[in-house]
């Protein structure tokens, strides 16, 4: 059977434009994996209220960030495909969850090639229902309605992965070098803690209190909480940091209700308050630089720490097209398409 790969990422505007950023936004927040409530609220809080304030703002955001090619988000995964694509002999295209690169139309290149069973494979390091998950059921629901013939098989996250945990360590260590800061920051995307509940497949071990994290569970396969925690912690071990040089919180939060803590913000500032004067930060839940990373944190991050005393602040880009990273994603494609177990 002839194989493929589709790599598929969050996706962005078609450009930073208000018009452009609403239709993109009020399709990614419409997602029930994304804003969790029933359809009435979900129309209410959306189209009522998200989408007549929020678009205007967004677009500001985009346009700081927004490059000549395109969204960075956008180019930066097409840097990866086309790299990934020189190192395997099986096609691979790449689709988006939101917007006009759709899954559909990433399934139908590959079907176009002749491919009969695809290696889906989302590009988020850690299992999240609003990321890995909605990808997985579009994409089953897209296969049963127009390619019944199909296989496809969806790559897990990766993120306490071993050769995935010394990719994203050598390349933190090669960004700061020489940067003698006093504290790492690891920042993560934050989602409500509902959803964290949501994904608990024991129904009763996620607590969000801190003490279920860190005690051994089944849940822990679909807990981000959880693995966000392990990806600090695996990389602290594997760069030998010192114990309270480095820790972990959740950024970009949205509404009322609570989303996973500390946040990035706070934590920032907090930093600042006692006294550090040099701190870096990366942000492991993205594989590719995007509007959360070049904009709310090197920018806004950023000039928090300056208003509150602190002088330097690092960001480490994310591995985006980075040659260790193409190697190893070429690496599992090759276990995968020899047919051993994809990522063992
Ligand atoms: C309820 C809202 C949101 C959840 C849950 C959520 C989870 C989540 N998102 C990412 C990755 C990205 N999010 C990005 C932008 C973005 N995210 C939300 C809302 C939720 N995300 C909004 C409203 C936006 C748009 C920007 C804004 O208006 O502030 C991006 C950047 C996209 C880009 O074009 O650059 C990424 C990437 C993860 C990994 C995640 C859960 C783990
Ligand atoms: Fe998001
Ligand atoms: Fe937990």
């Amino acid at each position: 059977m002839k194989k493929g790969i589709l790599l598929v990422n969050l996706g962005s505007p078609d450009s930073p434009e208000p018009k452009d950023v609403k239709k993109y936004l009020g399709e990614f927040l419409m997602d029930e994996r994304v804003i969790d409530v029933p359809l009435w609220a979900r129309n209410l809080l959306v189209k009522g209220i998200i989408l007549n304030t929020r678009p205007k703002a967004s677009a500001a955001a985009y346009k700081k960030i927004w490059w000549e090619e395109g969204s960075p988000l956008i180019v930066l995964s097409e840097r990866l495909q086309n790299k990934l694509q020189k190192q395997v002999e099986q096609p691979v295209a790449l689709a988006m969850r939101y917007g006009s690169m759709t899954i559909k139309k990433g399934l139908q290149e590959l079907v176009d090639k002749g491919v009969e069973e695809v290696l889906l494979f989302p590009l988020y390091p850690q299992f999240a229902m609003a990321t890995t998950e909605t990808i997985i059921v579009l994409a089953e629901e897209i296969q049963q309605e127009y390619f019944p013939n199909l296989n496809i098989e969806s790559v897990p996250a990766f993120y306490n992965k071993p050769d995935y945990i010394e990719v994203l360590s050598n390349s933190i260590k090669r960004h700061l070098q020489g940067k003698n800061y006093e504290h790492l920051l690891f920042s993560y995307h934050g989602v409500p803690e509902r959803h964290i509940r949501k994904s608990d497949i024991t129904k009763s071990h996620c607590k969000i209190d801190g003490s279920c994290c860190a005690t051994a569970s089944k849940a822990h396969e679909f807990c981000y909480r959880h693995q966000c925690k392990e990806v600090t912690r695996l990389v602290g071990e594997k760069l030998k940091l010192e114990e309270g040089s480095f820790s972990t919180s959740f950024q970009s939060r949205l509404g009322f209700d609570p989303w996973l803590q500390p946040y990035t913000d706070r934590t920032i500032e907090r930093l600042g308050k006692q006294g550090i004067k040099n701190m870096a930060i990366v942000t492991p839940a993205f594989v590719s630089d995007c509007l959360e990373t070049l904009e709310e944190i090197a920018m806004e991050g950023e000039e928090i720490f300056h208003e509150v005393g602190g002088k330097y602040f690092t960001t480490v880009p994310c591995l985006n097209d980075d040659d260790e990273w193409v190697a190893l994603l070429s690496k599992w494609v090759k276990k995968w398409a020899t047919s051993e177990s994809i990522l063992a």
